[in-house]
Parts: C-alpha cells; sequence; structure tokens
C-alpha cells in the first residue's frame, strides 16, 4: 500500500478510534511508510485541507480524474503544490500522473485561492492556514526554561534568542508566527512569575538548537515549573525526593533552582531522590538527568514504586523536601489531538447534481466532517477516549465512566500523599497535577488535610503569604467551593486554566508545611526550622559573623569555611557527549508532555 493510501486511511479515521494522531500512527503495526513521513503528510494536509477543498473543486480535478477519491486528491495537492520534493512515488505512477497533469490549472486555483484569501504572498497564506489550525494551541506560547546549572537567561538571550525581539507583552509572543524571512516576528518575553523562564514564538522547532541539546534550556510549560519553583529547595533543606520523577522536568528543576540558592560557603551536600516506579520512563528520567547536568546529584531508582519506599530508612532521615507529581487524568494537557479539522472536497458526483450530500463510497465522504465524527453505518457509537499525562488510553463512554475513573486516580493520589507525610524530617511537601478536575485536585488536599497521620505530624497548607513571591503574586487559586468554603486553604491552592489569556496549561499545586513535630517527638521541619539552622535577624536575613560567614543556631559560632572546590561541581559529562544527545534526542512529547 502507497503512503498516500495509508494516509488516507489516518486522515478519514475518526479521533475516536486510539487517541491523538500521533498516537495512532506511531502505535500501528505493520505500516509500510515510515510514520514521520506518515504523521507529517497526514497532519500537513488536514490543516491545508481548507484551502486546498476550494482549490481541488474549482480545478474540477475529481470530475476530470474519476478514479481519485477527495482524500486521496487532497493528499497528492498537498504534496504537488506544497511540500518540497513534490509527490513521493515514482514518475510513472498512475497516482502521481493523475494529479501532475493538471498541475498548472491546481497552482493557478492556488494562487486565485490565496488572492480570495487577502494573503499578499504565500508565506502570509502559510501563516493564516497555521493560525486557523492551530486549536487550543494557538493560545500558548513556547514556553522554555534555562536551565540555571548550565546557561543563564542573559547567555540564552545573547545566543539561542538572539535573533528575537523583547516584548513585555505576553499576547504578543502568543499571536507572533515565525517569519521564514527573517526573525523580525519572533519574540521573546521574560516570565514575571517564574525565574529563568521565557515565552518565545511557537513554530520554531528549538528541539534542533545547540542549547537543547546541551542541556542549556528545557522546554516546559509555565505550569509545570510551579512546583519545584513552590517547593523552593535550599541548602538547609536536607535531601530532597521527587516521588514520581519521569520524564524528569520537574527532578531536573529542582537541582536547577538548589544550584541557585548555593550559598556561597561550604554545605552539606544534598541528594535529589527521583523514583520511577516504570522502568521504561526512568531511561528517559535518566536521559534527561544527565543532559541537564545534575546527574551526580540525583539518585535514580529505576522501577522504584514510591508507595513501597521506607520512609524511615536511615538513607532519608534527612529528607526535609518532596515533590509529589503523580499519575493524573492528564485532562489539563493542552494540544492532547491537535488533529485540525479536515474540509474533505465535494465528490464529483455531488459537484455535478448539487443534490446534497451523498451516501459514501469506500469509506469517503462527501462533505466536510470534523475528525472524530463518524458516519452512521461506520460504527454504532462514537467513544471518548482519555488520554492521561503518560499517554495511556482509557475509554470513557459516560460521565459514570470518567467518574470511575477519577475515583481510582484520586485514591492513589491521596495514598502518595499520605506516605511522603510519614518521612520523619519532612517540612515541606508539593502535590501537583496536571488535571483540570477538582476530584484530583482540590479534593485530594482537603482529604490528606482531615487524614489522622496530617494531624499527628501537624502538616497544614502552605499559605499563599508565605509562599515564594512569584506565586504569591499568582492571582489563579484554588476553588473555595471545593475547599469547604475555608478560603486560606483555597488561596493556598495555586491553579491554572488553559484557554484563559494566560498562555498556560490546565494544572494544579499546593503545598505543605509542617507546624510542628509529630507524636512521637521526631522533629520535623515546623515554624521553628522553617528559618534552616541560621540565626536570621528580625527581617529574616542570615546573620553573619565579621568575616561574613553565617551563624549556625546550633553552637552560635559561624560556619567553618572549607574551600568550595569547583571541579566537583563539573557535569557529569562522562555519560555523554553533546554530540550523542544531539542523536540521542528526547522525544519532546515525553521531554515536555507528559510532567506538564
Ligand atoms: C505525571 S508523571 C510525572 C512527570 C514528572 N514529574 C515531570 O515533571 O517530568 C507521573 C509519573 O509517575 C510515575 N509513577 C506512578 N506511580 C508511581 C509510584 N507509585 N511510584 C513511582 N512512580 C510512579 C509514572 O510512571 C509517571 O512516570
Amino acid at each position: 500500500m502507497s503512503l498516500y493510501h495509508e494516509a488516507a486511511e489516518f486522515l478519514l479515521a475518526p479521533t475516536s478510534d486510539g487517541g491523538s494522531l500521533k498516537a495512532r500512527v506511531f502505535k500501528k503495526k505493520g505500516l509500510k511508510s515510515p510514520p514521520n513521513q506518515l504523521y507529517a503528510l497526514v497532519l500537513e494536509t488536514c490543516k491545508w485541507s481548507v484551502v486546498l477543498k476550494d482549490v481541488i473543486e474549482r480545478a474540477e480535478l475529481l470530475k476530470l480524474e474519476r478514479k481519485l477519491t477527495p482524500a486521496l486528491s487532497l493528499l497528492l495537492t498537498h504534496d504537488l503544490l506544497l511540500a518540497k520534493g513534490g509527490i513521493a512515488l515514482p514518475q510513472s505512477h498512475g497516482l502521481r500522473q493523475s494529479v501532475e497533469r493538471h498541475k498548472g490549472r491546481l497552482t493557478s486555483e492556488l494562487t486565485l485561492a490565496r488572492l480570495r484569501r487577502k494573503s499578499a504572498s504565500a508565506e502570509q497564506l502559510r501563516e493564516q492556514v497555521e493560525r486557523a489550525s492551530a486549536g487550543e494551541e494557538a493560545n500558548i506560547p513556547r514556553w522554555v526554561r534555562v536551565n540555571a546549572l548550565k546557561s543563564s537567561v542573559e547567555d540564552q538571550l545573547k545566543t539561542t534568542f538572539a535573533a528575537y525581539k523583547r516584548t513585555t507583552e505576553l499576547q504578543e509572543v502568543i499571536r507572533s508566527l515565525p517569519s521564514k524571512a527573517g526573525g523580525a516576528t519572533r519574540l521573546v518575553y521574560i516570565d514575571p512569575h517564574v525565574p529563568n523562564l521565557l515565552a518565545v514564538t511557537q513554530g520554531t522547532d528549538l528541539t534542533k538548537t545547540d542549547a537543547y541539546a546541551a542541556g542549556k534550556i528545557i522546554l516546559q510549560d509555565k505550569a509545570s515549573c510551579f512546583p519545584a519553583y513552590l517547593l523552593d529547595p535550599r541548602s538547609e533543606d536536607g535531601d530532597v525526593v521527587d516521588a514520581c520523577a519521569a520524564p524528569g522536568n520537574k527532578t531536573t528543576h529542582l537541582a536547577a533552582v538548589l544550584h541557585g540558592h548555593r550559598p556561597d560557603f561550604e554545605s552539606a551536600p544534598q541528594t535529589i531522590f527521583a523514583f520511577e516506579k516504570d522502568s521504561r520512563r526512568a531511561q528517559t528520567l535518566e536521559k534527561m538527568v544527565r543532559i541537564a547536568g545534575s546527574r551526580k546529584q540525583t539518585v535514580i531508582a529505576p522501577g522504584q514504586d514510591f508507595l513501597q519506599v521506607d520512609p524511615e530508612a536511615d538513607k532519608y532521615k534527612d529528607v526535609g523536601l518532596l515533590l509529589l507529581d503523580p499519575s493524573c487524568s492528564g485532562s489539563g494537557i493542552v494540544g492532547r489531538d491537535s488533529m485540525p479539522e479536515l474540509h474533505l472536497p465535494d465528490a464529483f458526483d455531488k459537484q455535478s447534481q448539487g443534490k446534497g450530500v451523498q451516501p459514501p463510497k469506500n469509506g469517503q465522504t462527501a462533505r466536510k466532517r470534523k475528525h472524530g465524527e463518524v458516519e452512521k453505518g461506520e460504527k454504532e457509537a462514537s467513544q471518548n477516549v482519555l488520554i492521561d499525562d503518560e499517554g495511556n488510553e482509557t475509554v470513557v463512554n459516560s460521565s459514570k465512566d470518567l467518574q470511575a475513573r477519577l475515583e481510582a486516580l484520586s485514591s492513589f493520589q491521596l495514598i502518595i500523599l499520605l506516605h511522603a507525610f510519614k518521612f520523619p524530617s519532612a517540612k515541606r511537601i508539593t502535590y501537583s497535577t496536571c488535571s483540570v478536575h477538582a476530584e484530583e485536585n482540590e479534593r485530594v488536599v482537603m482529604k490528606a488535610l482531615q487524614s489522622d497521620i496530617a494531624r499527628s505530624r501537624g502538616w497544614r497548607i502552605l499559605r499563599r503569604d508565605d509562599q515564594v513571591s512569584g506565586l504569591r503574586d499568582w492571582d489563579v487559586r484554588g476553588l473555595p467551593e471545593e475547599c469547604g468554603g475555608d478560603t486560606e486553604i483555597a488561596e493556598g491552592c495555586i491553579r491554572s486554566h488553559k484557554g484563559d489569556g494566560r498562555g498556560v496549561m490546565g494544572f494544579f499545586v499546593a503545598g505543605f508545611v509542617r507546624s510542628g513535630g509529630d507524636a512521637d517527638g521526631r522533629g520535623g521541619g515546623g515554624d521553628d526550622d522553617d528559618e534552616g539552622p541560621y540565626l536570621r535577624d528580625v527581617e529574616g536575613r542570615i546573620v553573619r559573623d565579621q568575616l561574613g560567614m553565617p551563624v549556625l543556631k546550633s553552637t552560635g559560632g559561624p560556619v567553618t569555611l572549607i574551600a568550595r572546590d569547583e571541579s566537583d561541581e563539573e557535569d557529569d559529562s562522562s555519560g555523554g557527549t553533546s554530540d550523542d544527545q544531539a542523536t540521542d534526542e528526547i522525544e519532546e512529547d515525553e521531554w515536555d508532555g507528559f510532567g506538564d
């Protein structure tokens, strides 16, 4: 079967058959064509179908070539007029000839279609098509976290984004489109909430940049950066746990925040324990941590279920902070199925007879139809597929199914949170999901706060006033009605909504702190320890001796100076050079999709 026949099948299949286009193409067994090529062809044809339908109908292609189906005519015309290499079939191939012999007519119809759309150039028409097909992704810029372990915002503005124009308006970035003619329309914006975060014009493949290959930039949605920033790990906080770590966006962010908070004196080494139950995903985590330059301080436990970890074990005795980002419904993720609306040209019999919709022939339809819309007879009932943040698909036929799925997820999420409460020295925890459902968010928080373990160990919500400044200023908060009307808890919860103009995905994060030791009188952080081991003045500044060394609460004396050995801080690059990082590229979906 040719590339075009395989592509036609995907073009016409309802999206409810197995999730996103990407998932459907890449998971399909026995394909003859390379999945990358197939995916690009179907997606691009779909984007252009609104223009190409017009071109094909006006050129009467289906009247002149009776053997061509509407789907094949779209795919072949797309490649003939818009693909660099033209139609990917031998010159003598019948399908190729059936379209190529009308090249003159089709080309002039494309020009006329462009002029009808008031586009001054082919480039402008392309921009129009991109914008029209972008769906909910049209409201999102490309978020780029500059990895403080390897680079800085200043560095990146001078290098990777040197051709970009600075703007202070996020909306301008969202509306901008890359121009092939130059960098004039490519914009960069420095985020005011999360340190080291940039928003840039969508549409440029940043995974091809040196900075990406070298781990200097990480493609991560803004909201996905909230948990590590909210947890705010510092040198005095001890070890850190990332309980559900792959693919590693937040693990590497934790390392970067820690690095940014390094005191100017030698402090105890800190370990990030990164647990990941799924061994395959743990490999991606390993790769990401290595590329990001934090492999040395991260202990990865591949295949390790966090719930099987003993909080009382000696090696976790110094764990002061935990980041929990468990599996969730993924309902806040933007662009899970980014397939644009398909516009099929009318079949010839309809065009000539002008008699309304003709019955579909051979799986073709004779009218515009939306993806996922199923012709009667093709399938009895349409199914909805819920794709979670790990890409797993669950068929959800009714609201009852959805409720059952949410119940299962939220019970697991609560168990993870209660398990984290048990770590004896823990003093701060963040809990996050990329779900929009209160069942997985505020309701889990409320149940956790009401649990026996929370009460006995003194866990409470991290109040808005006590949060890091960027998130204190973020004004989208939890739902009071889901927090039993408790505004302190609702205000402590942080939400983000897709499509609200802030350019982010749907997300939720809450922080927990301990306000006392546990029933056994064991340490814990609590208010007394919130400020860490150093003496602070009334304004919260660390008290220093005459030489500028911080004074320890425990001894009343200054910290002993040990020269920092810079060589210890070198990246662990032994695992891979930037060359192999470039070829060994992490799939973008995994890089920023699951965890977002
Ligand atoms: C939402 S994803 C985490 C995304 C990640 N925090 C990031 O930002 O890149 C959830 C991950 O938790 C893992 N997971 C689920 N249950 C787990 C458990 N009990 N112990 C450890 N990992 C678990 C899943 O395999 C999945 O990789």
